[in-house]
């Protein structure tokens, strides 16, 4: 699903009005409805106190729009005016009148600190003071309200937007922003639902369709995309019945040291789990016999050192390799890994280790295959790139690395970014319960594994990244965030590849 950027939206609404034959009016009852309706549909009539925040633009005007319906349908609702300014929309005058006439009052104007409004636990706020339109931080008395909504305990539903959030900037540190626990959006995500600053902002995330013209949209350019299943089914593929392991591909799993032999396994279970035809492992002899005897579907090499590799089978030939998990930084065996990309020209993955050898030996980096595929975290991502000062940095920093090395980012996260290029797929699946170790040695194997199943390699990480998340998902509806273990999202990629065609 494509992000679109405030721009584009507004754009796609006034084209919309115009190729539908409809006034902007009709579009925002049209949006605001399916906003009442949802709450509707949650609420069913429970008398709870709904206080509804309006801005004096079309954000706001949604909100006299939802404020209306709810009071047809006879919620207790009281709507505060956040009168900033004098330039009320056309649309939202509209709907000021009708819900005056409606209510036969008038909604409370609140024009600085001293009238913020007394707010409780047990209310349900919904925040329709900014939305896309807004070009510069909230500032003064409405920074107030807008702090003051967040202290209260309510329940926030932010519309469109939480109010203060710009779609696609960097926001200043310490800015004011309504901290919703949901937010419902028009039409497409935007970017800043999903990168690390700003996501907590945005609590539970629906985008509402409102009909805008799907045409128009499909011309829109955007290098950001949300993965969703049906992009991972499209991406997915079939097994003939007339087949057999040879056509699964061998992939040889290079990695480990002393005290550090799980992490290889980890990611072998995961490439076996997600399909491999034959598995090897290349690690310290040290490994041996806990591979052979933890996971026998597996085929070991050792390396000549009991402790950490130190050299590389260059004769092996693997459909695909993966390099890095548990192997230190030793000069030992950053010259396996050296001795590896010298006799390799297919694709290969680099995780962990691997990536803080690259950052250290920058000169590797130029051995690396084409479309080779990175997984950085956060702080191997910072050695390999160095810091950056807000998120949108961090982005134009890993396209940019991107296209220097001809490589392929998985920036590992809450929401994963996958980056090539200018593109940016950014994974919507997975869960906190997939915060603990060997996590990411996991995602290294469901990678590694559809890389040697002829994947094209962006359309294995994409996949990958989608299925190691929803296969956390399944894992934590069984064991809940606390108890999920590495292996459980590994024991569960099969679920989650079934889950894709409503195989549950
Ligand atoms: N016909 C349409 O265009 C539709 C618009 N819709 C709603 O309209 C919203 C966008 O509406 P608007 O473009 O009117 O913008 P907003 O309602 O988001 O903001 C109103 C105006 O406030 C001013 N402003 C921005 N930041 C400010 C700040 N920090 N302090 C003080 N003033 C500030 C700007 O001049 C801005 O245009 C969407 O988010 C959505 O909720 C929906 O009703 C769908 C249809
Ligand atoms: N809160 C979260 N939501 C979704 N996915 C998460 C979350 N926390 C971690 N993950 C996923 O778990 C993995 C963690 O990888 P990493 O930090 O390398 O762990 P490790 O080094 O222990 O293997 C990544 O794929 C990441 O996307
Ligand atoms: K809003």
């Amino acid at each position: 699903m494509k992000i679109l950027s405030a721009k584009q939206l507004a754009e796609a609404d006034k084209i919309s009005i115009k190729k539908q034959g409809i006034t902007s009016e009709e579009l925002m009852e049209r949006a605001a409805s399916l906003v009442f309706e949802e709450i509707h549909h949650r609420l069913e009539n429970r008398p709870i106190p709904i206080k509804i925040f309006c801005g004096i633009g079309n954000n706001g005007g949604d909100g006299l729009v939802i404020a209306r319906k709810l009071m047809e349908h006879d919620y207790k609702v009281k709507v505060y005016i956040v009168n900033y300014s004098n330039k009320r929309s056309e649309d939202f005058l509209s709907n000021y009148d009708k819900l005056k006439a409606l209510s036969k009052g008038w909604p409370v104007q609140l024009k600085g600190e001293n009238d913020l409004p007394e707010l409780n636990k047990g209310d349900f706020v919904v925040d329709s003071i900014f939305g896309i339109g807004l070009n510069r931080p909230i500032e003064g008395w409405m920074a107030k309200l807008v702090n003051h909504i967040n202290q209260s305990g309510a329940f926030i539903l932010s519309v469109d937007m939480p109010s203060g959030l710009f779609p696609d900037q960097a926001q200043e540190k310490n800015a004011a922003i309504v901290k919703a626990d949901y937010t419902l959006s028009f039409q497409a995500p935007k970017i800043a639902f999903f990168l690390p600053e700003t996501m907590d902002y945005v609590g539970n995330l629906q985008i509402l369709d409102i009909g805008l013209d799907r045409e128009f949209i499909g011309t829109l350019e955007s290098n950001h995309f949300l993965i969703t299943s049906e992009y991972a089914r499209a991406i997915y593929k079939t097994r003939n019945k007339n087949t057999h392991k040879g056509d699964y591909g061998n992939v040889l799993i290079a990695g480990g040291s002393y005290g550090k032999i799980g992490s290889v396994m980890l990611t072998a279970t995961a490439a076996l789990r997600t399909g491999t035809g034959l598995c090897s492992l290349f690690i310290p002899e040290c490994g041996y016999e806990i591979i052979q005897t933890g996971l026998p579907e597996a085929m070991v090499l050792t390396d000549s050192d009991s402790k950490m590799i130190t050299e590389f089978p260059v004769e092996f030939e693997a459909d695909a390799i993966c390099f890095g998990m548990g192997v230190g930084t030793d000069e030992k065996s950053i010259s396996a890994l050296r001795n590896m990309l010298e006799h390799t020209r297919n694709p290969v993955v680099i995780d962990a280790d691997g990536l803080n050898i690259l950052s250290m030996k920058n000169e590797l980096m130029e051995l690396l295959p084409e479309n080779s595929i990175l997984t950085p975290h956060p702080g191997e991502l910072k050695r390999l790139i160095g810091e950056w000062k807000d998120d949108f940095e961090m982005l134009d920093k890993v396209k940019a690395f991107s296209k220097k090395y001809k490589v392929i980012l998985v920036v590992k996260g809450a929401h994963t970014c996958t980056v090539q290029n200018d593109s940016v797929m950014i994974n919507n699946s997975g869960n906190p319960g997939m915060a603990t170790a060997g996590s990411g040695d996991v995602l290294s194997g469901v990678i590694t594994s559809l890389l040697g199943q002829s994947y094209e390699p962006i359309s294995a990480a994409v996949l990958a990244v989608y299925l190691h998340g929803a296969a956390g998902d399944i894992a934590a509806k069984e064991f809940g965030f606390e108890s999920l273990l590495a292996r459980d999202i590994a024991n569960n990629i099969g679920r989650a590849i079934r889950q894709l065609f409503n195989e549950p």
